[in-house]
């Protein structure tokens, strides 16, 4: 079976075709992002090819599937172009989370895509909260009291606002954010502190695969957030561990993203890869 592992600023991801992955289980797709005992990745990229508009699923590492994934689609376009079944011409991909419009860059290092337009509405996560939108609200969570905002990018996202980033608090917090009882389908998590007017430092804890050096979605989020929260201008530079994305808003809240990819290779899997496990 032949997978294609790229990366969009150190968050990686495998790419299958449709057939390949029909062959596998949700277990055995488990397997294959394990760091150790499989390929490893921070989730698994589908491509669905049978229909005129080129289809993205992507599965999370822990078998959860999301209905969007910001450098997950800039890969799959950068996939797309490298089969030749794109050029530089912008194309649509539909998601589970809804249609984006992508497009290739000269040289195909560079990807952009509109993300669609991010939605304040808890229950666009969803979200159990009351009212129109969950801005600057209180969370406490782990004896800390915190300043979250909610925001869908067809994916569902907590934006937590802190005067000074601190990663291990992203680490030791973001997971009982993730499965907080208000999040029915669980929720990606964002620390962000807030630079300048153009610009935010964020750390990152994703639904389904824990700390992720950069996240596209999250990138949305957060910057949607802040500029909700009037904090931020129409262009935004996301600072991430993995490096920058550039964030730009136009009309309501339609956010556009641009950013690297980078193959790593092709691999073909061994089915030895599934030894031992149960059927
Ligand atoms: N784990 C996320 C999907 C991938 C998000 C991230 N890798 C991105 O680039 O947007 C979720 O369950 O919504």
């Amino acid at each position: 079976m032949l997978f294609h592992r790229y990366h969009g600023l150190g968050n990686d991801y495998l790419v299958c075709h449709h057939s390949v992955a029909s062959l596998l289980t949700n277990q055995q797709i488990q397997r294959i992002c394990d760091r150790h005992y499989g390929i490893g990745s921070d989730g698994l990229l589908i491509d669905i090819d049978d229909a005129e508009i080129p289809t993205l699923r992507i599965i999370n590492p822990d078998g959860s599937e999301a209905e969007k994934s910001g450098n997950g689609l800039r890969i799959y376009a950068r996939y797309l172009s490298d089969i030749g079944r794109v050029g530089h011409a912008p194309f649509l991909v539909n998601t589970l989370g809804g249609q984006v419009r992508c497009e290739v860059a000269e040289g195909a290092h560079q990807v952009i895509v509109d993300m669609g337009q991010a939605k304040f509405s808890p229950s666009a996560l969803p979200a159990s909260v009351e009212g129109d939108d969950a801005l600057a609200f209180p969370l406490v969570v782990g004896g800390h009291q915190l300043s979250a905002t909610l925001v869908s990018m067809g994916n569902p996202h907590c934006v937590i606002l802190v005067k000074k980033l601190d990663l291990d608090l992203v680490r030791q917090l973001g997971g009982e954010i993730e499965t907080l009882a208000i999040f029915p389908k669980r929720t990606n998590v964002q620390f962000v502190e807030v630079l300048d007017r153009n610009n935010i430092s964020i750390g990152i804890w994703e639904r389904g695969a824990g700390y992720t050096l950069a996240s596209g979605s999250s990138s949305c989020a957060a910057a949607s957030a802040m500029r909700k929260l009037g904090h931020v201008d129409d262009n935004v530079t996301v600072h991430m561990p993995g490096g920058t994305l550039a964030i730009s808003f136009s009309g309501d809240f339609q956010v556009s993203m641009r950013g690297p990819v980078q193959k790593i290779a092709s691999v073909t899997l061994d089915d030895d890869c599934f030894w031992g496990m149960p059927e």
